[in-house]
């Protein structure tokens, strides 16, 4: 029993760490998540394709949850699940601010029921809470990142309130994004939350922006605010501000997202290029998280 789901990676409009509010953008690069349902074992293992040394508690306690919520207690001995691996390969950098702990929690979560055959016993809001609820309890998380969950789970632009884990607005965008991935790692679990409570007003106007359907000036204001109380440079984003609708921070970093016009973008790449990292073309994805 083999299941398999391919969720989207995202990028920010708001992040959620000063008011509890977040919004963020599918993006149109994937993690996979394959899931072996096992009758001879009572462990759940997983395994992560491009890093053997990484972090899999979140993709294990996604597929622990959803067999608690959705295995078929009736079926005992030989034939019962009584195990499970799971194994991610990714094309999104880990720890970047692009949101691959959402898209691998989302993955699993969609692999698990589609290796039950069961993918219609949850809607795709609450399949995407499941995995917020997994990154709370292992630790990856501030808020439990519902923003960057449902935007992952249902694609296009999603705005959240991550308290309650409630959607405020989705609309599907045709944008095109461009990336700065830089080669360092940030870890959201260890960002300064007190610093971000600090530009609260900003993102408060933040959140007014993306609920007027003003997401390229949310995201420029939240990216200069976050970059103010995270310590990272504004640098990429004062190059690109006069050419682009929006340029952020994405996350809590280090990765900075903008998106407008392909040869206004064209033409930033070029400045962003001369930095270390990879900067790459993108689009927005409207589809979110499928199973094969
Ligand atoms: N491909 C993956 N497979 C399994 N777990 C993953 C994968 N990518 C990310 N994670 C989990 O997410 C954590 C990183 O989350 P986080 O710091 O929020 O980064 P990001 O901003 O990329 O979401 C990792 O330590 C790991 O637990
Ligand atoms: O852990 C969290 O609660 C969050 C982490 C941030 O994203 P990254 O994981 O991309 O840094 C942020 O953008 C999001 O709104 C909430």
């Amino acid at each position: 029993m083999q299941g398999q789901a391919k969720a989207p990676a995202a990028g920010t409009v708001l992040n959620a760490l000063a008011n509890g509010k977040g919004s963020a953008f599918a993006i149109d690069a994937y993690t996979t998540a394959t899931v072996e349902l096992l009758t001879d074992s009572e462990e759940i293992t997983g395994e992560v394709a491009e890093d053997p040394e990484a972090d899999t508690r979140l993709i294990e306690t996604c597929v622990e949850y959803v067999l608690d919520a959705h295995g078929d207690p009736d079926v005992t001995g030989p034939n019962a699940v009584s195990g499970a691996h799971v194994r991610t390969e990714s094309e999104v950098p880990m720890a970047s601010g692009l949101k691959s702990s959402s898209a691998a929690a989302n993955a699993t979560v969609m692999a698990t029921l589609d290796a039950l055959g069961k993918e219609e016993k949850m809607t795709r809001e609450d399949a995407a809470r499941l995995g917020v609820m997994a990154a709370r309890d292992v630790g990856v998380t501030v808020t439990g990142a519902f923003d960057d969950a449902s935007a992952s789970m249902l694609g296009g632009v999603t705005v959240t309130n991550n308290t309650s884990d409630d959607l405020l607005a989705r609309e599907e965008v045709d944008w095109d994004v461009l990336v700065w991935t830089p080669d360092e790692q940030s870890f959201s679990a260890d960002a300064d939350v007190e610093r971000c409570k600090q530009v609260a007003p900003m993102a408060d106007l933040v959140v007014d922006l993306a609920l007027g359907g003003e997401y390229g000036r949310a995201m420029t204001v939240n990216g200069l605010a976050f970059s103010a109380a995270l310590d990272f440079s504004t640098e990429p984003m004062v190059e690109a501000m006069p050419l682009v609708e929006g340029v952020s921070l994405s996350g809590t970093g280090p990765s900075v997202v903008a998106v407008g016009d392909r040869e206004a973008l064209e033409g930033v790449r070029k400045t962003w290029e001369q930095r270390d990292g990879s900067t790459w073309l993108t689009t927005t994805q409207n589809s979110g998280t499928q199973t094969r």
